[in-house]
C-alpha cells in the first residue's frame, strides 16, 4: 500500500511565511525577498515529504494567503475594483486578500468565511455578471515544475469546480449554471497543460460533497465532471473529499470516470458503511483517510490496521492517506521542548503524521506485524491509563439538572430592569473587547513568560495599558467600555493556560487566516478553575471609570471548538466541564462588582455539523445549553453579552436567541447586512449590536459610510434594541486606524441620533 497526503501547513515551522509576509505589507522587504522565503519553505516541506517515504506528495497546497483565493486568480474570478488598481500581481492578489487604502485607490477585502468546520478561513470568490472565468495564472503550473526540479513528481492539488462554484458569491444576476461552459473548459486546459508537464495525477478537492446535496446539486456535479473526465487526456484524477461522508453522491462519483477517490474516514461517519453497501470500483484507487488531519493524537494502529485489511480483503487498491489536509494541526513536535514526554508520546503534528503514515504501511505490509516494534510501542500507548481525572467535575456535570440550564426572571423582564439600571443612551456604543496587541505587549508578555520581568512589573505594565485604554475610550466617548484583554495571547489559549485538565504548547501554530496563527491548546484531562482568571484585571478597569466595564469572557462552546478536544470522551461532556469553570468566573465577577459580563461565542456556529440532520441531537441541544449553565446564576440587573464572529446563522436564528444572552454583537459588514432581514422575520428578541465595520481590513471606515450602515440597521432591528460596534476585536489592528475608525463610529452615532431625535 501507498501513502498520500492531501496538503501540508505552509506558514512556517517558526511562522517565517507570516513573518516575511508582514514585513513585505510593512515595505520593509522587497517582493524578491518575500518569494525567496516561499521558496525556501516550499523546499523545506518537499524535503521533509520526500525524506519520509510518502509516495504521493502534494503540490500548489502553497499559499500566500489562502488557496481559495488562489483559485480565483487561477480562473480570472477577480473584480475589476482589484484590477483597476493597477497594482503588481501580488499587490493585487492581496489588495483583494486584506482590502486596499492608499494612493491608487480605496478597497474593500473579498468577504473571509469559515473554512467547513474548521478555524481555517477562505476568501470568498466574487461573481458578477462581467465575469468572465478562464485559466489566468501559472502557479499551480510552477510550483510542480519547481519540484520536479527538486526530484519529485508531485501530485498537484486544486479546488475542484463543482466547490469553487459552490463557494462563491454571486453579486450580479447569474449563478453557477451560467459558467458552466467556461469552468469546464478551463479545468480542461489545466489538465492539457499538466499533461505537457508530465504530471500523472491530479488532486481535485471536493469538500462540498460532504454537505447535503439537493439532486440538482448532484447533476450538477455530474455533468461537470463528465463533460471534464472526458478530456483527461491520460492524466488520472484523484477526486479528493474530506470533513465527511459522500452519501448523497456516492454512486455518482463511483460511476464517473476518476481514477481515485479520496474519503474521509475519521469524520465521514457513514464512509465505511458506504462502501460495504455499494462495494468501492476495481478500477480505481481508493485514497483511505485513516490518520486524522484535525487533530494532535496518535493514531490508533490496532484499529486502522483492521480498517485497511478489510478494505484489502475486498481486493479495493488501496492508498493510505490523511482525512483531510494536515494544515488544520501544527508542523512538529520538535520544537516542543518544555512539554513533558508524558503528553508528548500520545501527540502527533504534521511531520509526526508522516512517520506514521510510513509505519503504517510497513504494518500492513509484514505477514507477522503483532511482533514490529512500532507495532507493540502503538498498542503499550494506548492501553496506558492516562493521568488527568477528577471524579468531582465528573460528579457535577452528572448532577445537572434542567434548573442549571434556566435563568430567571425571563428576558423581557430583565430587558426593562436592565434599561433601568444602566440609563445608557440610545444605540449605545460599544467594542467587542481586544484593543490592539501592539509589539510592546507582545514582548512585555514573551519576558513575562520567560522570566525576565517579575510578576510585580508585569502586573504594573498590564495596568498602565488598562487605565491608557479606558481614558482612550472616555476620550473617544465610548459608552460602554472594556478593559481591552492585553493580559491575553488568545481569547482561548489564555483560559487553556488558566484551566485545570488543560495542557498548552511551545510552537504549536495553526494558520487561522492569512498570515494570522493561533496556537490552541489542549483538553488533557477533565476541566475545572483553579482560581479567578481575569477578576483582577476587570475590577482594575471598573475601578477607573464611572461608566460601565464589560468583565470579558470566552464561551465554553468556543474554547473547546477552538482547542484540541479528547478523543475518550464527548464534546458535549467536555463542553459541561469548562462550562461549570467559567460559570465559576462569570459568579466571581458579578460578586466584585462587574454589571456587565460579555461570553464570547465565536465559534458556536463554527462547529455546527456540516449535515442538517446531525444539527440538533450531535450539536445544538448540548451547545445552546453549555452557554446558558455559564449565566444561568446570575442575578437579573447584570447584562450577559454574547459575541460571535462570521455568523452565517439566519439558519440556527431561534437557538441563538434561545441562547438566552441580553445583548449579542456580531459580524454583519463583510456580508452586506444581510442577516438582518432574518432578525426582522424571525422577531429576534435578543439585543444586538450588528458590526458597522469589518476589523479584519486596516481600512478606516468613513462617518458617511458607517451612518449608512446604522441606517440600513435601524430599518430592520428596533432603535430600542440597536447596539453600535466595530464587528469584532481590534487586537489585529494598529493603534492609529483604531483610535480613527471609533472616532468616526462615535461620530456616527451622535449624528444619527441627533437626526432621528433619539
Ligand atoms: N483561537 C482563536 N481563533 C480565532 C480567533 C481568535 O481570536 N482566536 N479569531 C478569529 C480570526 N482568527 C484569528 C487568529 C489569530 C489572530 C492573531 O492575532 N494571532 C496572532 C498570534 C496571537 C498570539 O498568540 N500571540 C502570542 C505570541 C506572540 C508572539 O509571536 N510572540 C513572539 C515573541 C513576542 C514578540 O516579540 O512579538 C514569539 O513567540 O516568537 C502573544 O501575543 O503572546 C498572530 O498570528 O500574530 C487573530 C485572529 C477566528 N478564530
Ligand atoms: N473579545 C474578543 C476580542 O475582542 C472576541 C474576538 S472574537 C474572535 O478579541
Ligand atoms: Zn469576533
Amino acid at each position: 500500500m501507498k501513502t498520500s497526503i492531501i496538503g501540508y501547513p505552509r506558514i512556517g515551522k517558526l511562522r517565517e511565511l507570516k513573518f516575511a509576509s508582514e514585513k513585505y505589507f510593512r515595505n520593509e522587504i522587497a517582493q524578491s525577498e518575500l518569494f525567496d522565503t516561499a521558496k525556501k519553505l516550499r523546499t523545506e516541506n518537499l524535503t521533509e515529504q520526500k525524506n519520509s517515504g510518502l509516495d504521493f506528495i502534494p503540490s500548489n497546497d502553497f499559499s500566500f494567503y489562502d488557496g481559495m483565493l488562489d483559485t480565483a486568480f487561477l480562473l480570472n474570478v477577480v473584480p475589476d475594483r482589484y484590477k483597476n488598481l493597477g497594482l503588481s500581481p501580488l499587490d493585487e492578489y492581496f489588495a483583494a486578500a486584506r482590502g486596499y487604502q492608499g494612493e491608487k485607490g480605496d478597497v474593500k477585502a473579498l468577504a473571509m468565511k469559515k473554512w467547513f468546520n474548521t478555524n481555517y478561513h477562505y476568501m470568498v470568490p466574487e461573481i458578477d455578471d462581467n465575469t468572465v472565468l478562464k485559466l489566468s495564472d501559472n502557479k499551480p503550473f510552477e510550483l510542480f515544475t519547481e519540484a520536479l526540479d527538486n526530484g519529485v513528481k508531485t501530485t498537484p492539488v486544486i479546488i475542484g469546480p463543482y466547490t469553487f462554484l459552490e463557494l462563491a458569491r454571486y453579486i450580479g444576476t447569474k449563478t453557477k449554471e451560467n459558467f458552466f461552459g467556461n469552468i469546464t473548459d478551463a479545468y480542461i486546459q489545466i489538465i492539457g497543460k499538466f499533461v505537457t508537464l508530465g504530471a500523472e495525477w491530479l488532486q481535485l478537492d471536493e469538500p462540498c460533497l460532504v454537505k447535503d446535496m439537493s439532486r440538482e446539486n448532484i447533476e450538477f456535479f455530474n455533468s461537470l465532471y463528465t463533460k471534464i473526465l472526458e478530456n483527461k487526456n491520460g492524466l488520472k484524477i484523484r477526486l479528493q473529499t474530506y470533513f465527511g461522508d459522500v452519501r448523497d453522491c456516492y454512486k455518482e462519483i463511483c460511476a464517473l470516470d476518476f481514477d481515485g477517490i479520496g474519503l474521509d474516514f475519521i469524520e465521514g461517519k457513514k464512509t465505511h458503511e458506504l462502501i460495504e453497501k455499494n462495494g468501492f470500483p476495481c478500477d480505481k484507487v481508493l485514497f483511505a483517510g485513516v490518520v486524522n488531519g484535525k487533530n494532535i493524537w496518535r493514531n490508533n494502529y490496532e484499529k486502522t490496521v483492521e480498517l485497511l485489511k478489510n478494505l484489502q480483503n475486498k481486493s479495493i487498491n488501496t492508498v493510505i492517506n490523511t482525512s483531510c489536509s494536515l494544515l488544520h494541526i501544527p508542523y512538529t513536535l520538535k520544537n516542543e521542548v518544555k512539554l513533558s514526554d508524558t503528553y508528548k508520546k500520545h501527540f502527533s503534528y504534521a511531520s509526526e503524521k508522516l512517520v506514521e503514515l510510513n509505519e503504517i504501511k510497513k504494518i500492513i505490509e509484514t505477514e507477522d506485524y503483532c511482533n514490529l516494534p512500532e507495532y507493540t510501542a502503538n498498542i503499550k500507548l494506548f492501553s496506558e491509563e492516562r493521568s488527568g481525572c477528577n471524579t468531582n467535575v465528573k460528579e457535577k456535570v452528572n448532577a445537572l439538572s434542567e434548573k442549571d440550564f434556566t435563568r430567571l426572571p425571563v428576558f423581557s423582564e430583565r430587558e426593562k430592569i436592565q434599561k433601568e439600571e444602566f440609563k445608557l443612551p440610545l444605540l449605545p456604543t460599544t467594542t467587542i473587547g481586544s484593543f490592539p496587541q501592539t509589539s510592546d505587549v507582545r514582548q512585555t508578555r514573551a519576558s513575562y513568560k520567560k522570566a525576565n520581568i517579575s510578576e510585580t512589573d508585569y502586573e504594573k505594565f498590564m495596568k498602565s495599558k488598562i487605565a491608557e485604554c479606558i481614558e482612550l475610550q472616555e476620550n473617544i466617548g465610548l459608552d460602554v467600555l472594556v478593559h481591552g484583554e492585553f493580559e491575553r495571547n488568545d481569547m482561548v489559549e489564555y483560559f487553556g493556560e488558566c484551566l485545570d485538565g488543560y495542557i498548552f504548547t511551545e510552537k504549536a501554530w495553526v494558520q487561522s487566516y492569512g498570515t494570522r496563527c493561533v496556537k490552541p491548546p489542549v483538553v488533557w484531562g477533565d476541566i475545572s478553575r483553579a482560581k479567578p482568571m481575569t477578576v483582577k484585571w476587570s475590577t482594575y478597569a471598573q475601578s477607573l471609570t464611572e461608566k460601565p466595564v464589560k468583565g470579558m469572557l470566552t464561551g465554553p462552546v468556543t474554547i473547546l471548538n477552538w482547542s484540541f478536544p479528547r478523543e475518550d470522551i464527548s464534546l458535549k461532556e467536555s463542553a459541561y466541564q469548562i462550562a461549570l469553570a467559567i460559570r465559576e468566573e462569570v459568579l466571581d465577577l458579578e460578586a466584585s462588582g462587574i454589571k456587565i459580563i460579555q461570553i464570547d461565542e465565536a465559534a458556536l456556529r463554527e462547529k455546527l455539523p456540516l449535515r442538517k440532520c446531525d444539527w440538533n441531537k450531535e450539536y445544538l441541544d448540548w451547545a445552546i445549553k453549555a452557554f446558558r449553565l455559564v449565566h444561568s446564576g446570575v442575578k437579573s440587573e447584570t447584562q450577559i453579552h454574547t459575541h460571535m464572529c462570521y455568523s452565517e446563522f439566519a439558519d440556527i436564528i431561534e437557538d441563538i436567541d434561545n441562547m438566552d444572552a441580553d445583548v449579542i454583537t456580531f459580524e454583519a459588514s463583510r456580508s452586506d447586512l444581510t442577516l438582518l432581514d432574518v432578525l426582522k422575520a424571525k422577531k429576534f428578541r435578543t439585543e444586538v449590536g450588528p458590526g458597522v465595520y469589518d476589523i479584519h481590513s486596516p481600512r478606516i471606515p468613513t462617518v458617511e459610510e458607517i451612518k449608512s450602515a446604522i441606517n440600513k440597521m435601524l430599518s430592520k432591528v428596533s432603535y430600542n434594541k440597536l447596539w453600535i460596534n466595530p464587528d469584532c476585536g481590534l487586537k489585529t489592528r494598529g493603534n492609529e486606524e483604531t483610535v480613527q475608525s471609533l472616532k468616526n463610529l462615535v461620530k456616527a452615532t451622535k449624528e444619527i441620533r441627533e437626526e432621528n431625535n433619539l
